[in-house]
């Protein structure tokens, strides 16, 4: 079986004044099913830009995205059913509807039959009954980040895809975050997590480092 995600040669480049600067340089990496890869580099090394890029969100300037054994463009009909069905992109800033309540928040994202069943369900597992009519914009950041969560999470997506999922969770809300991705792979998802939170290798199987472009191989832990 392929990987669920397979970037090949990925370079990106961001106009800086006159110039530009080069973030990514001829980057490969996959992620295969069960799998919980971390990203780790400095702030700026472009973690969110490779996650960007594999969730079809940013072009890049030359290289590949594959999903499964499909290759992928960034814009169109085919990625956005690939955005919408394979892919789910827990974002750092969340990215929630702020007058949409929290239900409607996953419910937008829905694509399948038994969607319904699964909103609730993770509705009640992330913690949200009490709050789930409740608008957006009224949430703590707890709540925002597990409202994102159960909107990346509802399709059952075969690639997950989570920018600094648990930056600024107290312990318990960070814990419900590792615990609901570490299942999705369980499950048999792919889990790409960036992240500079060291609580984050709990769930990782394997941690790949981002510097100058490039990324290193830094640990591969046994597959659970
Ligand atoms: N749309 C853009 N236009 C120009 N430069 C950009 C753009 N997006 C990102 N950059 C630059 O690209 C570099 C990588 O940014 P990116 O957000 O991918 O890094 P990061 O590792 O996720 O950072 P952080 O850990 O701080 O979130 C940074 O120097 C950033 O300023």
């Amino acid at each position: 079986m392929p990987p669920v995600l397979t970037l090949t040669d990925i370079t990106k480049s961001y106009p800086d004044g006159a110039t530009e600067r080069r973030v990514l340089s001829d980057l490969n990496v996959t992620v295969d099913q069960r799998e919980v890869v971390g990203i780790t580099g400095l702030s700026g090394s472009g973690k969110t830009t490779l996650l960007g890029i594999a969730g079809l969100l940013i072009a890049p300037d030359s290289g590949t995205v594959t999903i499964g054994d499909t290759e992928a463009r960034h814009c169109g009909s085919q990625a956005a059913h690939l955005r919408h069905h394979d892919i789910g992109f827990v974002f750092q800033e969340f990215n929630l509807i702020d007058r949409y309540s929290v239900a409607d928040n996953i419910r937008i994202a829905m694509t399948g039959p038994d969607s319904d069943a699964r909103a609730t369900d993770l509705i009640n597992s992330l913690g949200l009954a009490a709050v789930a009519r409740q608008p957006a914009r009224f949430l703590s950041g707890g709540q925002k980040q597990r409202t994102a969560l159960a909107r990346a999470l509802v399709n059952k997506p075969r690639l997950v895809l989570a920018d600094e999922p648990v930056s600024g969770l107290d312990a318990d809300n960070s814990r419900i975050v590792l615990d609901m991705l570490r299942q999705a792979a369980a499950d048999g998802a792919a889990v790409l997590v960036a992240s500079h939170d060291p609580t984050i290798d709990q769930i990782t199987t394997r941690t790949v480092a981002l510097d100058h472009g490039h990324v290193h191989d830094l640990e591969r832990k046994p597959q659970r």
